[in-house]
């Protein structure tokens, strides 16, 4: 279970002032930005929790502080009770984390990414390799175990990452804009996979994933968070959001809920949600 309490996160940011490229002494303002304001979110386990937000709504600066990778100015994040301020070391044990960058070793092949990783876990090598075994039928990347990542295609490289990722087996499971450049098949495959580790029979695995894809939500979730502009703004099932925005079809009922002040204004920012397609993508 991970329960994240109205964190925040600020950053100051340069900006290249006036002259920017020209003066090569120009002064340099300094920006705050406001990455998070209060995002808070209840994963349970044996559920698949969405965070579900526009471009720069702050979800992956929400999902860096779960992974432990800066302090929020404010809040509090624990994994199974816990805080990963204090007792950083224990709450990471307790996830497999995949971010948006993949970071394989190269010249390794896909199995030995997993044992390297299984290693560091702090597993026996032996035990690692069934993990792997087991972790690549599971998503389906046979064909690829033995081979060097050097080379492989981004959905091939998602998948090894997630396998390093769930090698120790972790109660919960987080993952930044996991389906980002796969095709209909990994995606259909990733889901088929993330729907087996949250049942029963794959371990009740409480798994939270960012996303700015409503048809991923409404596919995968049974609950989502909408973020808008660094806040958490509402929380349920699909139903009850739809409820809650009293409209029919999840699109609007996001824009309404994620935009109160201009429901159906033309200035908002629709371009930046992807309404089905992946972003990025044509
Ligand atoms: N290290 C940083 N320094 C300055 N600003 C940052 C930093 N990290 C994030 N931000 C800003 O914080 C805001 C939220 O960014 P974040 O990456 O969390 O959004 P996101 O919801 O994951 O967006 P996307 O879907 O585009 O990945 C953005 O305006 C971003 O530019």
């Amino acid at each position: 279970m991970i329960q994240i309490e109205h964190v925040s996160k600020q950053f100051v940011a340069r900006s290249a002032g006036l002259g920017g490229l020209f003066k090569r002494h120009a002064p340099r303002a300094k920006q705050v930005v406001h990455a998070v304001s209060d995002v808070s979110v209840h994963a349970a386990s044996g559920c698949i929790t969405g965070l579900l937000g526009a471009n720069g709504a702050g979800k992956t600066t929400t999902l860096r502080m779960l992974g432990g990778l800066f302090q929020p100015d404010a809040g509090r994040i624990t994994v199974d009770g816990l805080a990963v301020a204090t007792q950083g070391r224990e709450a990471l044990a307790r996830m497999g984390i995949l971010g948006d960058a993949h970071g394989l070793y190269p010249r390794l092949s896909a199995r030995e990414n997993i044992i390297y990783f299984g290693r560091l876990q702090g597993m026996e090598a032996d035990q690692a390799n069934a993990r792997a075994i087991e972790l690549a039928r599971l998503l389906d990347m046979n064909a690829i175990l033995d081979r060097r990542a050097e080379g492989f295609s981004q959905g091939e490289r998602m998948k090894t990452a997630l396998a390093r990722a769930l090698v120790h087996d972790p109660a919960n499971i987080v993952l930044d804009e996991p389906t980002n450049g796969l095709d209909v098949l990994a995606t259909r495959a990733l889901r088929e996979a993330l729907r087996h580790l949250r049942s029963p029979a794959g371990g009740s695995k409480t798994i939270i994933f960012s996303t700015h894809i409503m048809q991923e939500v409404e596919q995968l979730c049974e609950h989502v968070v909408l973020v808008s502009q660094g806040r958490s703004v509402a929380e349920g099932s699909v139903p009850e959001l739809l409820e809650l925005a009293g409209e029919s079809r999840f699109e609007d009922a996001f824009v309404k809920l994620a935009y109160p002040a201009s429901p159906a204004s033309p200035h908002t920012p629709v371009d930046s949600i992807a309404l089905g397609g992946h972003k990025g993508a044509a």
